[in-house]
């Protein structure tokens, strides 16, 4: 039967499952420290600053492409403008060239009676633009005017020198002068004046309020820092908006759509310096068709990019919250895969050290399952065993396990599996049978490991080979109670035996006897030929007295060359008689010794139960009196009650009397 042995104290349930690397730290093991620098974590690194650097260079490219986007849409925006006023421009100049040319062409045909005031007053003329109007002759004299000038000659004006000194014949549009008496800028526009022979006549002058062209920055929509500016190619500004700043005959010489416009009569530019005020600005420019002119349209750079600068604040915050996050992803990855590898190295120790103690280990260990079944087991187990592992699996321990032992085995795993008591020993001494019907002592301890969800996993078996302790206990307490020289039970044995055939005897109603036999002439034996040769006669006699009883009898040695029978059941009374008649007849038979052959008899006495005692002392003493008086009576006979047997005197005492 196994003997379960109580270790006061069970593992806790933590201690089952498998070690990790915490528990090998908590062992003592020293602590592995993560390597961060290693080949794969540059790599990690390597690959987020390249993703980075990609992020910003494509959002720095997506901010310079949407700039020139908005740049090249101001340019084109501001070049429809530019045609929409110069067609302003040229609307306005030919409206005033037209009055000039009626009005010159009434003055050549009414000469000095033309009445500008009455055809004002009237209506004949009405052009909101002008603010007067006057016919200049030959000699810059006034000779009609919208209002009334006092006696002025213009005869050293630009206007008047200009056409006096050439032949054309279209509007001539002078640079802005400051009114001498109204303190306003004004554009002086004069027609020629051609009289009879093809001389010159004088002029039409009129004064153009220059407000009329700066006015279409309202219309165009130019924003807080636009310009719009009409120029004439002399160099001098007839008209500027710039911003909420107006000014009028301002140099244009320096500027640098001015200066462009000698290469290429209309195109774009982007002014970074601020030419005209410091704002930097995207330009568009044109000649005017039929006039010595160029207008300019201008869009402030800030509030063209202003959108542009606000999609940029929104690109770079996400392109930095974007770099930030894959900085840290990649360190986050680094250290995860640097703590992975830690733990995959303690766990490939843990695998080595458990590789190293399950198969290296000089005591058998097992893993099964609960219900038995060996899943794996290390070489000592399979020597103790003398299967192979494959054939181990095949089984499970209950087929391995002694026959005896497989219910109490099957009772202690279905405990141990179930069992939270601290207090239930997982520690046990069992046998198992081995492959070639050995008997395998061992002391086995059990330990259970449990799956995640905590419930039984499997149960890892160390088994310590017992056996040769096992042996010696058994051969300890089989000497204790039997017969060194003869392998026959002992006085104590015999004395056991004989109590419970007693036992029996007195339960069942039955009968029994005990005989006690004593060889004659054994003493010189051992004087003719030797004490072994005594031994190995005393030998031959016990299994001689076992040949004459039955299974269930006991012989025993009592001591030196005394022999005790129990014999267990006698159904008639005259069946101890027949025991001792055998008895004597066996120790007559010669025995072969070694070199010679010897001759002895024995003397036998015997006690009935229940006639002669009821307890074994009793019938004992009893027999041993009756042996004594058949060796008193010349030995080789039989005796009971004392008396001498029938056998020695040719009878036995008869046991119904
Ligand atoms: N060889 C051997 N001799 C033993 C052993 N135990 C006792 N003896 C001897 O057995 C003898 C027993 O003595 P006795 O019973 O007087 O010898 P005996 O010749 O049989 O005498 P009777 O019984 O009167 O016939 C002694 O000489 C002991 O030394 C033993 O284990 N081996």
């Amino acid at each position: 039967m196994p003997r379960y042995i109580s270790r006061g104290m069970e593992q806790k349930d933590d201690t089952t499952r498998p070690p990790d690397a915490d528990d090998r730290l908590e062992a003592g093991a020293p602590r592995r420290r993560y390597r961060l620098v290693t080949p794969l974590s540059l790599v990690i690194a390597l690959g987020c600053i390249v993703a980075v650097a990609g992020l910003w260079l494509v959002t720095l490219q997506r901010v310079a492409f949407e700039r020139e986007q908005a740049v090249a849409s101001a340019m084109q925006s501001n070049a429809n403008l530019a045609i929409a006023f110069e067609q302003q421009v040229f609307r306005t100049l030919k409206a005033a060239e037209q009055v000039a040319a009626f009005v010159r062409e009434q003055y050549l045909q009414q000469g000095t009676d033309i009445d500008l005031r009455d055809w004002v007053e009237r209506g004949v003329i009405r052009e909101p633009m002008f603010t007067i109007i006057s016919v200049v002759n030959e000699q810059g004299d006034i000779v009609s005017s919208s209002q009334e000038t006092g006696a002025v000659n213009y005869s050293d004006r630009a206007f008047f020198k200009a056409l006096r000194a050439s032949e054309r014949d279209d509007l001539f549009v002078s640079e802005p002068v400051l009114g001498r008496v109204s303190g306003q800028w004004r554009i002086p526009m004069a027609l020629r004046i051609v009289s009879e022979g093809g001389r010159f006549g004088g002029v039409v002058v009129m004064s153009v309020d220059p407000t009329n062209f700066t006015d279409f920055y309202r219309q165009a929509d130019l924003g807080a820092q636009g310009l719009l500016e009409l120029t004439g190619l002399d160099g001098v500004v007839r008209g500027r908006k710039a911003g909420g700043q107006i000014s009028f005959g301002a140099d244009a010489r320096g500027l640098p759509w001015f200066q462009h416009r000698a290469q290429d009569p209309e195109g774009e530019l982007i002014d970074d310096a601020g030419a005209v005020d410091g704002v930097p600005r995207v330009l568009s420019y044109r000649s005017m068709a039929g006039y010595p002119l160029m207008v300019t349209v201008g869009s402030a750079s800030d509030e063209v990019l202003a959108p542009v600068m606000q999609r940029r604040v929104e690109y770079f915050a996400l392109a930095a919250g974007a770099s930030v996050a894959l900085l840290c992803f990649g360190a986050l990855l680094i250290v995860v895969l640097a703590r992975q590898r830690a733990v995959a190295d303690a766990l490939a120790s843990s695998e080595g050290l458990f590789r190293a103690t399950f198969h290296q280990a000089a005591t058998g260990i097992a893993h099964i399952t609960p219900e038995g079944r060996i899943l794996r087991a290390n070489d000592k187990f399979c020597r103790m065993l003398g299967y192979s592992l494959e054939e181990l699996r095949q089984r499970d321990l209950f087929a391995l396990s002694d026959e005896g032992e497989r219910e109490a085995l099957r009772r202690f795993l279905a405990r141990r599996l179930v069992a939270h008591s601290p207090v239930f020993s997982p520690e046990m001494e069992k046998a198992y049978r081995r492959k070639d019907g050995g008997l395998l002592w061992v002391y086995e301890a059990l330990g259970l490991v449990k799956d995640a969800q905590g419930h039984p996993d499997f149960l890892v078996v160390v088994t310590q080979d017992i056996s040769a302790r096992k042996e010696l206990e058994m051969r300890l307490s089989h000497d204790v109670l039997h017969d060194a020289l003869t392998g026959l039970s002992n006085r104590v044995m015999f004395h056991d035996r004989l109590a419970r055939v007693l036992e029996t005897a007195r339960r069942h109603g039955r009968h029994a006897a005990v005989l006690y036999v004593d060889l004659d002439g054994f003493k010189s034996v051992n004087d003719q030929w030797g004490h072994a040769a005594g031994d190995l006669l005393l030998q031959q006699v016990a299994r001689r007295l076992e040949d004459c009883v039955r299974a269930e009898d006991t012989v025993a040695r009592l001591g030196g060359d005394e022999f005790g029978i129990v014999l267990a059941t006698i159904e008639r009374a005259d069946h101890c008689e027949v025991v001792a008649g055998k008895v004597l007849s066996v120790m007559e038979q010669p025995f072969v010794l070694e070199g010679a052959v010897a001759h002895i008899s024995a003397s036998v006495g015997a006690a009935l139960y229940p006639r002669h005692g009821t307890d074994a002392d009793a019938l004992l003493a009893q027999a041993d009196a009756a042996m004594y008086a058949a060796k008193q009576s010349g030995k080789n006979r039989f005796s009971i009650d004392t008396a001498l047997s029938p056998l020695a005197e040719g009878g036995v005492a008869g046991l119904s009397g």
